[in-house]
């Protein structure tokens, strides 16, 4: 069990904080946190939940008290009541509540709801309980999703479970061993298995090994794709996150050499000897650039190279519809990834979930704000070793606070490639479809002169189309195939040439050229007027709202 989070719970308690709320899915877990309070600070442990009624819990036994309560009122009542009479209810021998800690379970509904009569029998319980006149009870409300009525917000400690550790693994793989008889011979301990199910909660944790285990009759490490793929479906069906498999490596994203070469140089950050040698954990970086140029390919090149398992953590999933929900889904992902660690979190186009927020607070109910601030509070704090990877597309819609030193480790810009890059763009895409040798040296460095402005994903996208050409006319495929390809497409930043201009002036100081070599000149425009670079010579980007 989470030794701290037990005793941030004991240390509530102990404290009289008014109302303890747990956050978290593991009930069982749950219980044994609040038993292992109640063993600590010598108190009778209560449980009550609408089907079960009131049960008085020591150690692996418990006692049923009172089963026909279902209305919160009554169980409050029972409960606060400072003349506890145990013959009140006849099947509750000799219950005693004072110095006790009830827990209510799942009562998130009624919360939801803020019905009034919960809510002032809970205010005056927590005032009761700041005079010190209550010092023998203390009430845990444990609910899957975070719903606090806003007149308990003050009176309430707001705890969140954390999802089981390797220890706590273990023991459910220990146990899936003897339930299904599986001996010795195919049962083993390996790590691997254990991180495979790192992110789970207990009862997926439990099902991914039963399933394994009525499958394969085994618990080995030869099981362990197993176990992440089933993780990997749970991952997806909670919305928020993605599990992606390494397909590429650093070598196949072309040019960026000092984006590259700086993430070369961490490949080893998270190893043990990395610690040995008093590194810290990088915390991350921010990949600013135009649409197509390779951020999400660096992404997943990354992951591959530095053999890390990759979460795509989805933004615009984030804003749930319920009050509270969109910074209960934030603090879930992050805590998936902070449990699967040592990881990646590719959080892609960042600005778009961010940008609701204005300047001067919010757009809506300042839900955008706190999950900013949520998430860049714990950019800022994290020790575990989660490695953020934040892609942007547009510099204008990023809040100013996600640019600010110490956030990241570095922010990269990246530039359309220059002629080389293109020519190293075009040969990898020829090479991942086994056309490596079909053009001859002269021929690639021709089409990199002629794709002048083009980002990777229109190269890519002409030798798709020249392959297409060279198919439909059943011959070998050949240079020209992909000039036609390049003539006939007119690249994206011919016609956002400004943006391209004022970014690029607007990125001196204060992010890094991905790129080792400087940017070509942009591509001729019809009308010249259209680019002028105007609100540069104003010295300022009418993208960026009050980035300093
Ligand atoms: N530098 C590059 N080297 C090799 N391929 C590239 C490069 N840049 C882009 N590509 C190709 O273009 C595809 C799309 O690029 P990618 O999705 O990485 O761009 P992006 O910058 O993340 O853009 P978006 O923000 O639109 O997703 C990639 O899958 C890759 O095949």
């Amino acid at each position: 069990m989470s030794e701290l989070f037990s005793d941030s719970v004991t240390t509530n308690i102990r404290a009289g904080a008014p109302i303890i709320q747990i956050i978290g899915h593991d009930t069982l877990r749950i219980h044994a946190v609040c038993l292992e309070a109640a063993q600590e600070t010598n108190r009778t442990l209560y449980i009550w939940n609408r089907c079960r009624g009131i049960r008085e819990f020591q150690g692996t036994s418990e006692q049923l008290i009172k089963e026909n309560i279902n209305q919160l009122p009554e169980l409050l009542d029972w409960y606060l009541s400072e003349s506890f009479e145990p013959d009140d209810f006849s099947d509750a021998p000799d219950a005693e509540q004072s110095n006790s800690i009830l827990l209510i379970e799942d009562i998130h509904a009624e919360l939801e709801q803020a019905d009034p009569s919960l809510i002032s029998q809970l205010r005056s319980y927590a005032l009761q309980k700041s005079r010190l006149e209550l010092t023998d009870q203390a009430i845990i409300l444990s609910q899957p999703v975070s719903c606090l009525p806003v007149e308990l917000q003050k009176d309430t400690q707001v705890l969140s479970m954390p999802l089981p550790d390797r220890e706590e693994i273990k023991t459910l793989i220990e146990a899936t061993k003897e339930h299904y008889g599986i001996d010795d011979r195919d049962f083993d301990e390996s790590a691997r298995l254990i991180d495979a199910a790192l992110g789970l909660s207990t009862s997926e944790a439990q099902l991914a090994f039963a399933k394994v285990a009525v499958a394969k009759g085994r618990l080995t490490e030869a099981e362990v794709d197993l176990v992440v793929s089933e993780k990997e479906q749970v991952i997806r069906k909670s919305g928020l996150l993605e599990y992606f498999h390494p397909q590429f490596a650093l070598e196949d994203v072309g040019g960026l050499q000092n984006l590259k070469s700086w993430l070369n140089r961490r490949s080893e950050a998270f190893s043990e000897n990395a610690r040995k040698c008093g590194l810290e954990y990088p915390k991350g970086v921010l990949m600013l650039g135009l649409p197509g140029t390779g951020k999400s390919l660096t992404a997943k090149a990354v992951s591959s190279s530095w053999q890390l398992p990759l979460l795509r953590l989805d933004m615009g999933k984030v804003f749930g519809g319920i009050v509270g929900q969109s910074e209960e889904n934030i603090r879930n992902a992050l805590q998936v990834a902070e449990t699967i660690s040592p990881c990646i979190l590719w959080v892609d186009e960042i600005e778009k979930a961010l940008s609701g927020m204005q300047s001067s607070g919010s757009t809506d109910g300042g839900t955008t704000s706190r999950v900013l601030g949520t998430f860049l509070t714990w950019m800022q704090e994290k020790t575990s070793p989660v490695f953020v990877l934040a892609t942007a597309n547009h510099i204008e819609m990023l809040p100013p606070e996600l640019l600010r030193k110490g956030r990241v480790d570095e922010i990269f810009f990246v530039d359309l490639p220059t002629c080389e890059e293109r020519k190293d763009i075009l040969s990898i895409h020829l090479r991942r479809r086994d056309r490596g040798d079909a053009l001859s040296d002269d021929n690639l460095n021709r089409l990199a002169s002629i794709s002048k402005g083009f980002t990777g994903a229109e190269l890519e996208e002409a030798v798709k189309e020249a392959m297409f050409m060279a198919f439909s006319d059943d011959r070998p495929l050949q240079w020209t195939d992909i000039e036609r390809a390049i003539q006939s497409t007119s690249p994206l930043s011919v016609t956002m040439q400004e943006t391209i201009l004022d970014t690029r002036e607007w990125i001196k100081g204060r992010a890094v050229p991905a790129s080792a070599v400087k940017p070509d000149p942009l591509p001729e425009a019809k009308d010249k007027s259209d680019v002028r670079p105007r609100l540069i010579q104003e010295g300022k980007n009418p993208f960026v709202k009050n980035n300093k």
